[in-house]
């Protein structure tokens, strides 16, 4: 029976390992039947399948779909589960958290192992998100990823292991934990992440390559992505660094009006220009790129993304990502 003191919870079925069995066709493991939230009484469950993809089918304009249809569900619901395939879930997570500015609790989660294995941890990981995004405290911190019992914040976390159920991690590390003992869940949050700007893109009209540093490394592959994107994100070295060939290749996209975004794939750590050899990230600052902070590369081309869909400049593009306006 509905009463006053029911919750209302949407969850919004997009695919992935926890929506995945083995193959009828006997090729590998894919989507097929979304998993439903088990051992939830007094809640009231609104099951949503708006696509049923594997993760690396899962485009910016899907996460941006996603972001339209949460936008709307919010106001009539309690909390938003999105179940989601692992591979990609840190990338619509953080696009949510730029464009949407709602203040019910948006939980992501998803599983490792699929519904035949013995170690499946759909369930759980889907009855934690539940309970996270029906509590109280989780109002008002940003979509947040429920994995393992660990809550992350969407602009830190990151997917840190391949097979491993507990597959995400970041820097500085979780935000808040789940347990359960018995049916009752134990809801603790350690940190609520600052308030930040949300955007408003349309589309995402923009197109943003990512390019990956290496020792060695003289540009191969740089004329493409410079001609074809509005905009390219390196995943340097280190704090930020490049091999000396590629300085005039950044110094020209930079100089073009195209925006060059130094991420880094060391995994934490922001990018900081110190050092001045040639390449060094203080002489790519230089000639005009965009130190990307604490953002990884996959992220930092999102926000990109977002702000070039806006129609943001190279210094207003500059600033957001000085500012941490993300
Ligand atoms: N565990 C997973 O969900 C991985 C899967 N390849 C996906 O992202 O769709």
């Amino acid at each position: 029976m509905i009463g006053p003191s029911t919750r209302r919870l949407a969850v919004v079925h997009t695919g992935g390992t926890i929506a995945s069995r083995p193959s009828p066709d006997g090729v590998g493991v894919t989507p097929q039947v979304a998993p439903t939230v088990s051992g939830l009484p007094g809640a009231l469950v609104h099951d949503l399948r708006p696509f049923n993809l594997p993760s690396p089918h899962v485009t910016p304009a899907h996460m941006l779909a996603l972001s339209h249809l949460i936008a709307g569900l919010a106001p009539e619901h309690d909390g938003v589960v999105v179940t989601h395939g692992t591979d990609t879930l840190e990338e619509t997570a953080f696009l949510l958290h730029l464009t949407l500015g709602v203040q019910t609790p948006v939980v992501l989660t998803g599983s490792m192992r699929h519904a035949e294995e013995v170690s499946w941890d759909g369930p759980g990981n889907l009855l934690d998100a539940a309970h996270v995004a029906l509590h109280p405290a989780s109002r008002g911190r940003g979509p947040l990823v429920v994995f393992g019992g660990d809550i992350f914040d969407a602009r830190t976390v990151t997917k840190v292991h391949t097979t491993a159920v507990d597959a995400f991690g970041g820097y500085p590390g979780p935000i808040g934990r789940i347990d359960r003992a018995g049916a009752t869940p134990h809801v603790r949050f350690f940190a609520r992440p600052e308030a930040r700007p949300t955007y408003h893109p349309a589309a995402l009209t923009a197109r943003v390559e990512i390019l990956y540093a290496y020792a060695g490394w003289t540009g191969e592959g740089y004329a493409g992505a410079e001609e074809r994107a509005d905009g390219s994100v390196i995943a340097a070295l280190g704090t930020g660094n490049l091999p000396a060939e590629l300085l005039p290749l950044v110094a020209r996209t930079a100089g073009g009006g195209k925006p060059v975004v130094i991420a880094t794939r060391t995994h934490a750590g922001p990018v900081i220009p110190v050092y001045g050899y040639p390449g060094g990230g203080a002489t790519l600052v230089a000639a005009g790129a965009i130190p990307a902070s604490f953002l990884n590369a996959h992220k930092a081309r999102l926000l990109l993304m977002v702000l070039l869909s806006l129609g943001k400049t190279r210094e207003e593009i500059r600033q957001v990502f000085e500012e941490g306006a993300f």
